[in-house]
């Protein structure tokens, strides 16, 4: 693939970043000195340690090295709420409701439920009888049916967390003790963020305490200061159509890498969060995970990690025009169409973008508007509409660099739906539409291995999808005589390699969730191929 081949100068470029990003380690852990109690926050370990840097602030390092696969925090949530995206959810166990007539809604505060059986009615992680005496006395629910701008039901939705959190002020103090050792950043948001702070202020601080008549329990401070401690510290969660936000004791403390060293996966019905460390990490090394989504550009990423936890990311795919080699943010040049355009400083947002052929220059103000366009594009295009994304793919592969991230997510797109849809069943596919799915898989986890390296769960999920087209098609192949018994052979064990690793990252996910079914699959797809092959051996001797 051109876009995966790097060449001397890239290479250099990627040697010169990491030197950088060494040296920049080094700085940080020498401002290193003790400042929290680890009691505070997590329980002793023999695997992490606080520490703090002026920079990250409080942050784990590894105590010993660390192998990929060891388990580093499970723990309970101290909070589970809807996300602040807004769309409507169960408040007792995050699966989507609408706001029609006939959605079942809680006979006293009237906000939707999944159903009157809801397991999370009455449970401190989902629908609480405080909080439904509070929202019936404000009259929410009827509220939530009646107003129409999207934004006036998002306010609401968002309100939800902000309200959890301030009830434990009343009726679980420890809870809210614990909340309130996290950052929330609150000064800088009042003095650098004022949109932000204005926001919050109109939305959610006026409307608690005015309209919810909440003045007298909660100060304006108090309430910013939850606000901030939700941007900043929250988790999103959610498995099997569940989405939700929540803030646990301890995995909160992990400071941000584009290219984590971490994986992170939460339980379907305790809403419990596992931690692990996804690739080996050497003892003093700082134990990170990604704030921001990874199969996403420099520029979009280091703008979403400033405005919602008010930094800017100087990691070492921030710091490389190259993006660690997976070179996911380079445009096709529109003057010469030959070259790559790429920022000419990804650690300044204004940084003009630079045609690698000829003298071409697109300001980033240019880049993002087109980015937009394209992102908007996309998100019109239904999930499972096979042709859309083709079409997606084929119409942009003129303005987007063959490894950029829109393509890539469409990539990915559809190597879960081929296979799986109406008129794509796996057993229908033509032949071509298999090699597709296997380029397209192979692609992406190429971008995968380098993005989100080791025991990952994107990863564990692409090399299911890989193994299904290299097997139909190594048996119509060898079935028509067109490959050699040792290539036959030789598929076959990469098949087997696939499932085998598949299987071991998927089996790391919570029981109950769709990816832990997928390991399952995969463990039911090697017995299969054993039991062929043990078949195949005992013909042989017949
Ligand atoms: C979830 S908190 C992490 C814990 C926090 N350091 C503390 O002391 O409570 C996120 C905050 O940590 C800091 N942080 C985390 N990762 C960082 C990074 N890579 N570069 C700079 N600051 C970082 C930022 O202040 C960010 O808003």
């Amino acid at each position: 693939m051109p876009g995966n081949k790097r060449n001397t100068t890239k290479k250099k470029s990627a040697q010169r970043t990491n030197r950088l990003n060494t040296e920049f380690q080094q700085l940080s852990l020498s401002n290193v000195t003790e400042k929290t109690s680890e009691d505070d926050l997590l329980p002793h370990s023999n695997k992490y340690r606080i520490a703090y840097s002026d920079r990250y602030g409080r942050y784990l390092l590894a105590k010993r090295d660390l192998s990929a696969g060891e388990l580093l925090i499970v723990e309970k949530a101290l909070v589970v709420a809807p996300c602040a995206s807004g769309e409507p959810v169960c408040l007792g166990c995050y699966k989507p409701v609408t706001l029609t007539t006939s959605q079942y809604r809680c006979p006293n505060c009237k906000w939707p439920l999944c159903n009157e059986q809801c397991v999370g009615i009455h449970q401190s992680y989902g629908h609480t009888a405080y909080e439904c005496e509070l929202l019936q006395r404000e009259n929410t629910g009827q509220r939530l049916h009646t107003i129409t701008p999207a934004d006036k039901i998002k306010n609401l939705y968002e309100l939800i967390a902000i309200v959890r959190i301030l009830l434990m002020k009343l009726h679980d103090t420890d809870q809210y003790k614990r909340i309130q050792l996290m950052e929330s950043h609150v000064e800088m948001r009042k003095e650098q963020y004022s949109d932000l702070w204005q926001y919050y202020e109109e939305n959610i601080v006026q409307e608690l305490r005015e309209n919810w008549h909440l003045s007298n329990d909660f100060t304006a401070e108090e309430i910013h200061i939850v606000c901030g401690i939700l941007d900043v510290n929250c988790f999103e969660i959610g498995q099997n159509s569940a989405k939700a936000r929540a803030l646990y004791p301890g995995a909160f403390l992990l400071a941000h890498d584009c290219c984590p060293n971490t994986a992170h996966t939460d339980d379907p019905e305790t809403y419990e969060i596992s931690l692990r460390v996804s690739r080996n990490i050497k003892k003093n090394e700082s134990i990170t995970l990604s704030y921001a989504y990874t199969l996403q550009g420099t520029l979009k990423r280091r703008d979403f990690i400033q405005k919602s936890k008010l930094f800017w990311c100087c990691c070492q795919r921030c710091t490389d025009p190259y993006e660690l080699g997976t070179d996911c943010s380079a445009l096709v040049c529109s003057f010469c169409q030959k070259g790559l355009l790429r920022s000419s400083n990804p650690l300044a947002q204004d940084a003009e973008w630079r045609c690698d052929k000829c003298d071409f220059i697109m300001n980033s103000q240019e880049v993002l508007k087109l980015l937009d366009k394209l992102n908007n594009v996309l998100d019109s295009i239904d999930v499972h509409d096979v042709q859309g994304l083709e079409n997606f793919m084929k119409r942009y592969a003129a303005l987007l660099g063959s490894n950029h991230y829109l393509l890539l997510y469409v990539k990915y797109t559809l190597c879960q739906i081929y296979g799986r849809i109406e008129g794509y069943l796996i057993s229908d596919m033509s032949f071509e539409d298999l090699k597709l799915k296997e380029k397209y898989c192979r692609e992406f986890l190429q971008i995968a291995d380098i993005l989100q390296p080791g025991l990952t769960k994107l990863r564990g999920l692409i090399m299911y999808e890989l193994h299904a087209p290299i097997m139909m098609i190594s048996q119509c192949l060898w079935r028509q005589h067109l490959i050699t018994r040792k290539e036959f052979n030789k598929r076959l064990r990469e098949v087997t390699e696939l499932l085998k690793k598949s299987s071991l990252i998927l089996r790391m996910e919570p029981k109950g969730s769709n990816d832990y079914q997928m390991s399952l699959a995969a463990e039911e797809g090697l017995k299969q191929l054993e039991n062929n092959s043990n078949k195949e051996t005992k013909n042989k001797m017949k």
